[in-house]
């Protein structure tokens, strides 16, 4: 949908003003329910029986005296004459009602002479019109929250004769920024103009009150008649989606952390987006692409039951922009996002809860993913406990790998919507083979060294200097340097980012690039380097031999069936409560783990 608006603004009963003053409009109430649209109430067929006249028959039958008046010649021809207006009167009155019915059927796309020899009143004095008040009972009417945002788009966008604005605000905690919101003037209105229709916004300062407070204000909009179909079909819901929008770009997208069981946020401050991100384009749309079809697809995960989520494992070599292209994501969809530190959960309990208390269209995302699971301590049995029992080794047990997507596949079904699960991992050949499984993850990335076109997109988005037209006399070698050395763009971010000056940032760059192919490079150059030499942060978790004990009849049996059950169904925790508490699903996906454990065992 792509109409075009414009807007213009009337004072009321000013010579301008669009809506015909005698002519009752048809009346909507819009409520919270549903935002649909109960054409309720009134029906106020004013415009077209105006002034007419219906009278009652009238006489007397009951006196004698009346009844040889009527019986006089003269009387008579009175008598005849009554009853002929009477009989006209009649007509007239069916005739009206008639011309009513056929108005109300009368399409919008009518040749305007039918509606002339029917005597109807030209459509634009036909008008309707939807009351939306700001009080729904005792709450506020999110179709009137939402008219009055939209509402301020089109006065802001007003030019000439706009209506007085009593207040300009902005949303409380928003950045200078965002949008300030404009607010008219009681008994104000302002027209707006969709797909060639004009409607008019008028606010009232006489809406329903709420209960025990103070008098609400309410917003009237009214059209022609004609375009009932095109406002209840298509305006209306392009307003709602409008502000929807317009609230989500407005939005701050936070960043929490996982802190002793809660989550802490603050405000996201990573700037990056898919257009400062330098990236392979075929991999730039690919993403871009992926993420608006899963924006869109709401009805889909519906109808297949399925969880609305989406998993990306991004993976490549340090440096290369795996947590910049999380920003990015974040700051394209407007999702929070809630960085996981597994090592910080001290069980699935605490787990399942912080899960539970994410709140729909958010990234949850595990960094550095092969190394997070490491964190978590391995069991007492493993560490010589001394009982050697695995089930008070349990009790310790963090979340595993598993665990985790078990639960984020149970919980995520069942509980809130758009959510996207993110594992980067600068070493995917350690990854658990449960993350790698088909289906597991929707997408695998990979974002890798700098590329010649990535090394341009840096320098212009750094230093203004483009690539096309030559760009830097630089660039030819940059460009051969590129096909013989490896660079992560942190690295090269990190020289272009050193000066102001474009020549001096793109010479260091070219120094960069010769030096490691000379292999002259200072020794601990740029922490990419570092890292790329120091491996993963922590040993990778080795699947561990678990002492399962052989088969016994009675409670030893039942007590080797938990163990077991502790091990393979990754929400491990102590007890046998807490492992079915994660639920039939969990159980029913860790199956596969559950084979892979047994046949390590036998
Ligand atoms: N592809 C890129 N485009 C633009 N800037 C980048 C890119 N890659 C890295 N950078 C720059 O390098 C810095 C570090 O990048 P980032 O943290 O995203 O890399 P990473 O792959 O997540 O690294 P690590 O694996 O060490 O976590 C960023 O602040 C960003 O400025």
């Amino acid at each position: 949908m792509n109409p075009t608006n414009s807007t213009n603004s009337t004072e009321p009963g000013t010579a301008s003003d669009p809506t015909p003053t005698p002519i009752k409009p048809t009346l909507h109430t819009l409520t919270n329910r549903g935002l649909s649209l109960r054409p309720f109430v009134q029906l106020i067929p004013g415009s077209v029986q105006r002034g007419l006249i219906i009278a009652p028959p009238r006489s007397d039958p009951t006196t004698k005296a009346t009844a040889r008046q009527m019986a006089s010649p003269a009387n008579g021809a009175l008598e005849r004459c009554k009853s002929a207006i009477t009989a006209a009167t009649s007509l007239v009155g069916a005739a009206m009602l008639l011309r009513r019915l056929v108005a109300d059927a009368l399409p919008a796309g009518a040749p305007p002479l039918v509606g002339a020899l029917l005597l109807l009143p030209p459509p634009s004095a036909r008008r309707h019109a939807l009351v939306i008040e700001e009080f729904d009972g005792a709450f506020y009417n999110r179709v009137f929250l939402a008219a009055r945002a939209y509402v301020s788009t089109l006065l802001a966008a007003a030019r000439a004769g706009a209506p007085a604005v009593v207040k300009a605000s902005l949303p409380r905690g928003a950045g200078a920024e965002q949008q300030i919101t404009l607010a008219m003037r009681p008994g104000t209105a302002v027209v707006d103009v969709f797909r060639g229709a004009e409607l008019t916004w008028r606010l009232s300062g006489e809406g329903r009150r709420r209960p025990g407070g103070a008098g609400g204000e309410a917003f009237r909009l009214s059209f022609d008649a004609r375009h009932k179909d095109l406002v209840l079909g298509a305006y209306l819901p392009f307003v709602m989606a409008r502000v929807e929008a317009m609230a989500r770009e407005q939005r701050q997208a936070k960043l929490y952390s996982n802190e002793w069981g809660k989550w802490r946020p603050v405000r996201l401050r990573n700037a990056s987006t898919f257009a400062t991100l330098a990236m392979d384009d075929a991999l730039r749309q690919d993403v871009v692409g992926d993420l608006d079809s899963f924006l869109g697809r709401k009805e889909y995960y519906e109808r297949t039951g399925r969880a609305w989520k989406r998993g990306y494992l991004i993976h490549g070599p340090p440096g290369t922009g795996k947590s910049s292209l999380v920003a990015a994501i974040s700051n394209h969809l407007h999702f929070d996002v809630y960085d996981l530190d597994l090592g910080a959960v001290r069980s699935n309990t605490e787990l399942r809860k912080l899960l539970i208390r994410m709140k729909s269209r958010s990234i949850l995302l595990v960094e550095d993913v092969d190394c997070a699971l490491a964190a978590a301590p391995r069991r007492e049995a493993d560490h010589g406990g001394s009982d050697g029992s695995s089930i008070s080794a349990s009790k310790h047990r963090k979340v595993t790998l598993s665990g985790l997507l078990n639960m984020v596949d149970g919980l995520w079904s069942s509980s809130g919507h758009e959510r996207i699960l993110i594992f980067t991992t600068n070493h995917m050949d350690m990854l658990d083979p449960a993350l790698l499984r088909p289906g597991r993850m929707d997408k695998h990335i990979y974002m890798g060294y700098c590329s010649f076109g990535a090394f341009r997109e840096l320098a212009a988005t750094y230093h203004g200097v483009n690539g096309d037209g030559g760009g830097h006399p630089l660039f030819p070698e940059i460009e051969a340097l590129l096909r013989e050395v490896e660079a992560a763009p942190a690295e090269i971010a990190e020289r272009l980012l050193a000066t102001d000056d474009a020549g001096a940032a793109i010479e260091a760059a070219a120094k960069l690039l010769r030096d490691r192919k000379a292999g002259t490079e200072e020794d601990g150059a740029g922490y990419v380097r570092q890292k790329l030499h120091a491996g993963p942060r922590r040993p990778r978790p080795r699947p561990v031999p678990v002492p399962v004990p052989a088969p016994r009849r009675g409670r030893g049996a039942s007590a080797a069936r938990r163990v077991v059950f502790d091990e393979e169904i990754v929400f491990g925790g102590g007890s046998r409560r807490q492992g079915s508490g994660s639920g039939r699903r969990g159980r029913g996906r860790g199956s596969g783990v559950r084979g892979r454990a047994g046949r390590g065992r036998r």
